[in-house]
This record gives structure tokens, C-alpha cells and sequence, in this order.
């Protein structure tokens, strides 16, 4: 039992013993995991102790990194902005005070925005805060600071008209409060109706006017055709209407009518360029308007309130004051001149036109800066340019014809041009000395025509003659008008002809056979001219011009197509005053006959200058057919010279029956026999007064007047073209001078005449006449022309009378007068009055039939009366310098005007 109990002890301690040890193995075990999980645990704490030092400081590095993005951020935004905002606000819409000027928009640029200050951001550059004003809307400003509301104000307004034209920008203002006073520095712009104010009372006419204007604007220049004068500008680089803008600065509640006269601004004015700075007048919530409060401190916008803004200095009172004065000054010098260069064709275009139909060019830019076209044709046919001195007539007619003979090229079309006035500016068209160029279109340039009537009116024939042949022409074709007959004669050369004649009234002055003439002769080219490509430009200063065809209805009629400078009288029909209100270098043209209907408003270019001129005049000349010829010019004050003259050099020496063929022929009919020429015919061609000297009666020459060096002049050339015909050692020439005056004009002569000419004075003049006398009943007189040049024969008057023998020397004188010319023998002799050579011929009653031919110079037109003109009363001659009356009974009706030749050497 024992060994059971014992059995039972020792299994049970084994069992105990083995359990212990299990225990221990445990127990260590779970000690060694203590352990372990200590350690892990002191670990674990270590760590986790190490860790918020770790995230602190990642997130730190993160934190750093994107405060630093976020300046970046800021800073690259702010400058985007900056630059931005310099792009929106170009110029004198945003440059600081000290370096401000105006910079006004060029050809349809935006105005852009205008700086008021500077938004501030936190940790970057500030940003420039613009409102937007025109084109755009309108500006309300708020704000319980005065100071700041009137730097806002000022701000805006001079940063607008720096951004504006001259005169682009107008501003109307309504301070009932301080009566201007919170405009003072802008004042200098009233000076040239830039800004006006309004006085208490009158905002309701303010805004009824500024709503007419929106009204007026949408109508007739915007006319369905664009949104706004911003989308116009845009599109035609022309900006028609000014920007107006109304600064209402405070005063009562508005009416009910204010009210909406308000409203309707604010909504439409923008687009018409009307805009309204406010302050101290409550303005409705609408997108057109932008708000600015100014804060003690700080300003917001509108747009931005959240963002505050530091307002930029006020302006300097002098930089508003200098710059108003500076563009009221330049609106009152007038718009700057629009450029020449935009009347003209491209390059390739030039001569390209066909004048079969019309001529048409443009003269300038109309309101909307699209070209305002002259035309020239069967309608309108005439032009009449009206306009007081210096508002630039010339200039005009500088234009059209440059426009024209831009475009139509000297085979289509041809001018001929007349100045009565003084000046030389038309001298330019023809070859000069200094220019060798000349308008190649040109055929005739009049200048300094002044007293020469004659001129015009040969200038008038030449027209009518063309207009003969032109319908000669027409009818041989069986045609009517130009067109037509370009049409079926397409080789034959019809140009269209412009015939500018400017102070034309000059043509038509006093009462004469000349101005009758020349009405009749403008009156039948007016008519008929139309139809053959004759058009006639006539241009005026004064209302005396227009009155001299005001008398001749049918004559006025035909000038359809009128142009009106500033302050033109009468040239538009009666009620149209549409040129009293024009700007400087603008003109109305009018193609209704001046009814308002047809007016257009034309800004025209300058193109007078001579720089501006002679560019196109030298393009078109190195372009001219070779054939081409310069213009004759005709200058009134220049003394022509024989050695010049075309009739001089065409004279040859006679054959023996004393015929020749030269052109001198059509000055002085087809009878036989040498020519004197007298001087110049004042004609459309240079030609030569010539006087034939066949064997006939009565072919002498007397010069009549006592101007010594006309009456040189005349017997000088007279001899000079005489000898020219006459081979030396076959015709005589006596020359006897009396007046000491005239001594070295008459040597001059003996000398240049050489051996043929003999030589005699006071004492010997008797014994010239005598022997000549005596000579003329000889056959050897037949034979060889003698030409006796006697100088103030008159003061021989005393020598002549004495008598040697049967007869004295004034009988040999008469003697020759009355049987020379048969013989060959004729007298150019000069008497210092008609009286002194009646009483050389016999007597004042005498007969002067023996003076064939005179040329009259201080001797007026009633002195030469019964037998030396046809007719009673003498001939309407009203003597001037260097003119001469030159009547030949033989060929003339009436006399004929003639410019004597300078002296030759
Ligand atoms: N459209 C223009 N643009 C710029 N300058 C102009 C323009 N028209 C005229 N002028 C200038 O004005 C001045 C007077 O012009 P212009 O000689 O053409 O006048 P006018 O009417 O012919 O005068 P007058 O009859 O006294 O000769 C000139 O100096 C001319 O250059």
C-alpha cells in the first residue's frame, strides 16, 4: 500500500517535480517575453517620443514651402496684373504725376482704363487699380472724405484727356454746391468750348442734351451700321464724335424727370461716348457703373471691394492747368491736317482710271473717315469753290487736281489753270527753273493774271474752240456726248478738260465788251461743255464773284456741284448755312446745286505745301509719255523776250518778191510782205503781234504814249524781227533818236543792226527825212526796204518845221508817211502823245490815214478816236504797265492787248 502510496508519492512528485519544472521553463519564458516586450516597449516609447519632433518639423518644411509657392504665386500674379493693367491702361492712363503727358489714342485704339491708385496685396508689389470710364461707363464717388472724392475726380478727368485727342474729350459740368469751383484747375479748357458748366437748375437741360446727343448719335452715325463710336472707331480709325463727359458733383434730389433722364444715360451713353462722373448724387445698380469709396484709409472699388486700395497722389494743379491750356490751344489752331497721301492711289493704281464717263476722285474724309468723292461729268458737269482768303481754296484745288491726276492719266484728262489773283503757288505745274518737273497733265498755267482780262478770255475762246471741234467731231460720228464718241472713235484723243480759273470774278468785272464777252463765252461752255468732257472749276473769295453770275440764271445753273469753305457766302442755296459752322480745312461739298440734302462735310488735306506737292508732281512726271510737252505758263508780272518768242525764231530771210512761209503769218494774215512783231499776244499760245509791212499804203507803224522804255521795246522789236528777214546789205535801217531817255536802247540797236543801220540825232534828222523823201522818186528805192525808227520824233517837231527850199522837214516826214510804204520805205516812228502826231501829220484835224497801224501805251482809250478806231469813242483801253493797245486797220475789228518784249541783251 505504501509502495502504492509511495509509487503514488513519487509519481506525484515527479509529476510535481516535472510540473515545477514546466512552470520554471514557462516562467522563464514569460520573463524572457517581459523582457522582451519591455525592451520593445522602451523602444516603442523611445520612438514614439522622437515622433512629434519629426511631423512638427516635416510640417514646417511644408508649411515654408508653401508660403514660399505662395508668394511666388503672388508675385508672379501681381506682375501678370501689372502688366496687364499697363497694357489697359497705357500711357497718360496710368504714368505717374512727375513723368505724366498726354498720350493720345491713335487711329481707333482703345482709351483703355484709367489709374486711380494701387490695390494692395499682402507680400507683393502693389497692383494698379483702374476704373474703366470711356467707351465703358460711368464713375460713382463716394465717400465721407472730400479731399480724397476730389483727388479721385481730378484724377479721372486729366488721365481721360490725356488719353483723348484735342478736343476729342469735352466735359460739362453741374457743381451747384461749389459753382465750379471743384473743376477750377480744368477751367483754361472753356477757353475753347471744351468745358461748359451748368449752373443750379440746370441738370434737367444737362441730361435732356446729353440724352438728345445719345439720340442724335444713334440715329446718324451709328446708324444701325455699328454698336458703339468704340466699335466704329475700331473699324475705320476715325473717331467722329467727341467723348462727353458730364461731372455732376452733388446738389438736391434729382426730379422724377432728372431721374430718368439719368437712368437712360446710364444705360446708353457709353456706347455714344457720353459718360457721367458722379458724386453726391445716388446712382441706380446697373453694370455700366462703377463705384469708388473712399475711406478714410483705404478705397474699394466695386468690382473689388474686398481689396483694398491706396490712392495715388492727386494730380499737380499746374500739370492739369498747363495741360488744359496746351490742348485748348491746340483745338484753337484747328485739327491737325489730314494727310495728302490719303487722296491718292495705291502705287499700282495710278493712271489707271477711264474718264469716259466722269472724273472722280475723293477730296477728303467725311465724318465717318470714309473719302467724300468729287465728280466731274455729265452730272454734276461745273464746280463752283466758294470761300473768304486763307480758308484754302488754293489748297482744295491743290488736292483735286493732284487726286485726279493721280488716277487719270494725261491721255484721259488735261488741265488748264488760271490765277487772277497775285502769286505763284500755281507756277509749280509748269517747268520751272529751280524744277525741272511739270504735271504732265497741265497744258496751261495762268498765274499773276490779275488786270489781264485778256488772258481769261483767250483762255475762254481756246475752250470754245476745242468745243467745236469736240462737237464737230461728235456729229461726224453721229454721236452726242463724249462717252459715245470715246466709245466709236476709241484712237482719236479726247482727254476730259478741267478748266480751273480761280478769282474768276475778275473776268467778269465792269461793263465792257470783254466781260460781256466772256459771259457769253462761259455761259455757252457751262451749257454745252457738259456733254463734250468740257468742265469748268471756277473758284471765289468773295461774294462779288458769285454776284457776277448771280445776274445770268442759266449760267449759274449749270455749277451743280458746289464746294463750300468755311464761312462761304452764297455758294450753297439760300438757306443752307452749313459753311458757317465748318471747322478750319473743312469744306461742304454739295452736288445738289447747294441744297442741304447734298451736303457732305469734307476734312480736306494739306496739299499746297510744296515738300508735299512736288513728290507726286515728280512721280507722275517720271511716268509721262515721251511726246509729252511742258504747260505754257503765262506769268503777268514776267516780261517776255523776243529772242524766247516761238514766231522770232521762226522768221527766215524773204526771197526777192519779199514772201515768206513762216509762222508769223497767223499773227497778221496772209498778206505778202516782212513782219514787225510788237511784242506778246496775251493768248493761250505764246504768239507774236506782228505787223506786215507789204508795199501798200498807209502800212507805218506809230507808237503813242511817252513811256520811253515800253515805246523802246516795241521799236526794238519791230527792228530786230524785221532785220531777222532781211539778208545782211539788203535793207536800210535809219535810226534817229531824240529823247537822251531812250539813247541806249536805240544804240543798242544800231549796233546790234551793224552796217545796215545808219545813225542820226536832232541836227540831222532833217536831212534823214529830206533825203528820203527825195530818195522815194528814184527807181532805186523800189528795190531795197528802207525802215526809218525814229525815236520822240515829236521833239524834232521845231527842227522839221524850218523849211529848206520849197518844203520843210515835216513835209518830207508827211511825204514819206503817205508814199514811203509803197516804195518799200516805211516809218516806225514814236510820238509822245496823238496830239503831238496829228500835229506832226497836218494839223488836229488831220487825216492819219498814213498811219496804217499804232500801238497806244499811257494814251487812253478816248484819245484815240476818229480816224485811228472804227467806231466813236475809241476803244475801251485803259492803260497799265507794261501793256500796249496794238490796232492794225488792216486786220483788226478791234484792238488787241500786247505785252512789249524786254530788252533782248
Ligand atoms: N486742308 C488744309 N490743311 C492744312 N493746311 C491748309 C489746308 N488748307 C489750307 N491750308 C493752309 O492755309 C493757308 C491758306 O490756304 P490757301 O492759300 O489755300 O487759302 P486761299 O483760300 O486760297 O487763300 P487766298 O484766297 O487768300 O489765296 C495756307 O498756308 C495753306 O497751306
Amino acid at each position: 500500500m505504501a509502495d502504492v502510496r509511495t509509487q503514488l508519492v513519487v509519481r506525484t512528485r515527479g509529476m510535481l517535480s516535472q510540473a515545477l519544472g514546466a512552470t520554471r521553463a514557462r516562467l522563464a519564458a514569460a520573463r524572457s517575453d517581459l523582457d522582451t516586450a519591455r525592451d520593445r516597449l522602451a523602444r516603442t516609447g523611445a520612438a514614439a517620443h522622437r515622433l512629434p519632433q519629426r511631423v512638427g518639423a516635416e510640417r514646417d518644411r511644408r508649411l515654408a514651402e508653401i508660403d514660399e509657392q505662395y508668394a511666388a504665386q503672388i508675385t508672379a500674379l501681381a506682375r501678370r496684373t501689372a502688366e496687364a493693367a499697363g497694357e489697359e491702361a497705357p500711357g497718360a492712363a496710368s504714368t505717374a504725376w512727375p513723368d505724366w503727358k498726354p498720350t493720345p489714342t491713335v487711329r481707333g485704339e482703345a482709351a483703355g482704363r484709367l489709374r486711380l491708385g494701387a490695390v494692395l496685396l499682402p507680400g507683393a508689389e502693389p497692383v494698379p487699380a483702374l476704373v474703366p470710364l470711356l467707351d465703358h461707363g460711368h464713375v460713382h464717388v463716394s465717400g465721407a472724405d472730400r479731399t480724397g472724392c476730389d483727388t479721385v475726380v481730378a484724377a479721372l478727368l486729366l488721365r481721360a484727356l490725356g488719353r483723348a485727342t484735342p478736343g476729342a474729350l469735352r466735359l460739362i459740368g453741374y457743381d451747384p454746391e461749389h459753382l465750379g469751383g471743384g473743376l477750377a484747375g480744368f477751367a483754361p479748357l472753356s477757353t475753347a468750348g471744351l468745358l461748359t458748366f451748368v449752373g443750379p437748375g440746370g441738370l434737367a437741360h444737362l441730361l435732356d442734351d446729353l440724352t438728345d446727343q445719345i439720340r442724335r448719335i444713334n440715329e446718324t452715325v451709328l446708324a444701325g451700321e455699328y454698336t458703339s463710336l468704340r466699335e466704329l472707331a475700331a473699324a475705320t480709325g476715325r473717331r467722329p464724335e467727341p467723348w462727353r463727359v458730364a461731372v455732376l458733383l452733388g446738389g438736391d434730389e434729382p426730379s422724377r424727370h432728372e431721374r430718368s433722364q439719368l437712368n437712360r444715360v446710364i444705360r446708353t451713353g457709353a456706347a455714344c461716348g457720353v459718360h457721367l462722373v458722379v458724386r453726391g448724387i445716388e446712382l441706380p445698380d446697373e453694370p455700366t457703373v462703377e463705384r469708388v469709396m473712399v475711406g478714410p484709409k483705404v478705397t474699394t472699388f466695386s468690382g473689388a471691394t474686398s481689396l483694398p486700395v491706396r490712392l495715388d497722389p492727386p494730380p499737380p494743379a499746374h500739370l492739369v492747368t498747363e495741360t488744359c491750356r496746351q490742348v485748348a490751344t491746340e483745338v484753337a489752331a484747328g485739327p491737325p491736317p489730314a494727310p495728302f497721301t490719303d487722296l491718292l492711289p495705291p502705287d499700282d493704281k495710278l493712271w489707271q482710271e477711264d474718264s469716259s464717263t466722269a472724273l472722280v476722285a475723293p477730296i477728303g474724309d467725311g465724318p465717318q473717315g470714309r473719302p467724300v468723292l468729287l465728280t466731274l461729268g455729265d452730272y454734276p458737269p461745273h464746280a463752283l469753290i466758294g470761300g473768304p482768303s486763307g480758308t484754302g481754296k488754293t489748297n482744295l484745288i491743290f488736292a483735286w487736281i493732284g487726286a485726279l491726276a493721280a488716277r487719270y492719266s494725261p491721255h484721259e484728262l488735261e488741265f488748264y489753270l488760271l490765277d487772277f489773283k497775285e502769286g505763284v503757288s500755281f507756277a509749280r505745274f509748269a517747268q520751272g527753273r529751280r524744277d525741272p518737273s511739270w504735271l504732265p497733265h497741265m497744258r496751261l498755267v495762268g498765274i499773276n493774271v490779275n488786270t489781264d482780262r485778256e488772258f481769261g478770255l483767250a483762255l475762254l475762246r481756246f475752250l470754245a474752240e476745242e468745243l467745236r471741234r469736240r462737237a464737230d467731231a461728235a456729229k461726224r460720228h453721229e454721236v452726242t456726248k463724249l462717252s459715245e464718241l470715246r466709245a466709236v472713235d476709241p484712237e482719236g484723243r479726247w482727254p476730259r478738260i478741267v478748266a480751273v480759273v480761280d478769282e474768276f470774278q475778275m473776268l467778269l468785272a465792269g461793263r465792257d465788251a470783254m466781260a460781256r464777252e466772256a459771259a457769253d463765252l462761259l455761259e455757252d461752255l457751262a451749257r454745252r461743255g457738259r456733254s463734250q468732257g468740257i468742265h469748268l472749276v471756277l473758284a471765289s473769295q468773295d461774294v462779288r464773284g458769285i454776284e457776277a453770275l448771280w445776274g445770268r440764271p442759266a449760267l449759274v445753273a449749270q455749277f451743280t456741284l458746289r464746294i463750300a469753305l468755311p464761312k462761304a457766302l452764297r455758294i450753297l442755296a439760300e438757306r443752307n448755312d452749313a459753311a458757317q459752322s465748318l471747322p478750319r480745312h473743312h469744306a461742304v461739298v454739295n452736288a445738289e446745286s447747294g441744297m442741304v440734302e447734298g451736303n457732305q462735310v469734307a476734312r480736306i488735306p494739306s496739299a499746297s505745301d510744296w515738300g508735299t506737292w512736288s513728290e507726286l508732281q515728280h512721280r507722275l512726271w517720271r511716268m509721262r509719255p515721251p511726246d509729252a510737252a511742258p504747260a505754257r505758263l503765262f506769268d503777268g508780272d514776267a516780261i517776255p523776250r523776243l529772242v524766247d518768242a516761238p514766231d522770232f525764231a521762226a522768221l527766215r530771210p524773204l526771197d526777192a518778191a519779199g514772201s515768206e512761209q513762216v509762222g508769223a503769218t497767223r499773227a497778221a494774215g496772209s498778206a505778202r510782205g516782212p513782219v514787225a512783231l510788237l511784242g506778246e499776244i496775251i493768248d493761250v499760245q505764246a504768239r507774236s503781234a506782228g505787223l506786215r509791212l507789204p508795199r501798200a499804203p498807209g502800212r507805218n507803224l506809230a507808237v503813242l504814249g511817252t513811256r520811253v522804255d515800253e515805246a523802246c521795246a516795241v521799236l526794238d522789236a519791230a527792228a530786230r524781227s524785221l532785220a531777222r528777214q532781211h539778208r545782211p546789205g539788203t535793207a536800210r535801217f535809219s535810226i534817229a533818236c531824240l529823247d537822251p531817255d531812250a539813247d541806249s536802247s536805240a544804240r543798242s540797236l544800231y549796233e546790234a543792226l551793224d552796217a545796215d543801220a545808219a545813225w542820226y540825232d536832232e541836227e540831222t534828222i532833217a536831212e534823214l527825212m529830206a533825203e528820203t523823201a527825195d530818195g522815194l522818186d528814184h527807181a532805186a528805192a523800189l528795190g531795197q526796204p528802207h525802215y526809218l525808227l525814229l525815236y520822240a520824233v515829236d521833239a524834232a517837231t521845231g527842227r522839221l518845221s524850218a523849211r529848206v527850199g520849197q518844203r520843210s522837214g515835216l513835209d518830207h516826214l508827211r511825204h514819206v508817211l503817205h508814199n514811203g510804204p509803197e516804195r518799200r520805205t516805211h516809218v516806225l516812228a514814236w510820238w509822245r502823245g496823238v496830239a503831238r502826231m496829228r500835229s506832226d501829220l497836218g494839223g488836229p484835224a488831220s487825216r492819219t490815214d498814213q498811219i496804217g497801224a499804232w500801238v497806244a501805251l499811257d494814251v487812253q482809250g478816248g484819245e484815240l478816236t476818229s480816224s485811228l478806231y472804227p467806231g466813236n469813242g475809241g476803244p475801251d483801253w485803259y492803260p497799265r504797265p507794261w501793256r500796249g493797245l496794238f490796232f492794225d486797220r488792216a486786220v483788226h475789228r478791234i484792238g488787241q492787248t500786247i505785252i512789249p518784249y524786254g530788252p533782248s541783251s
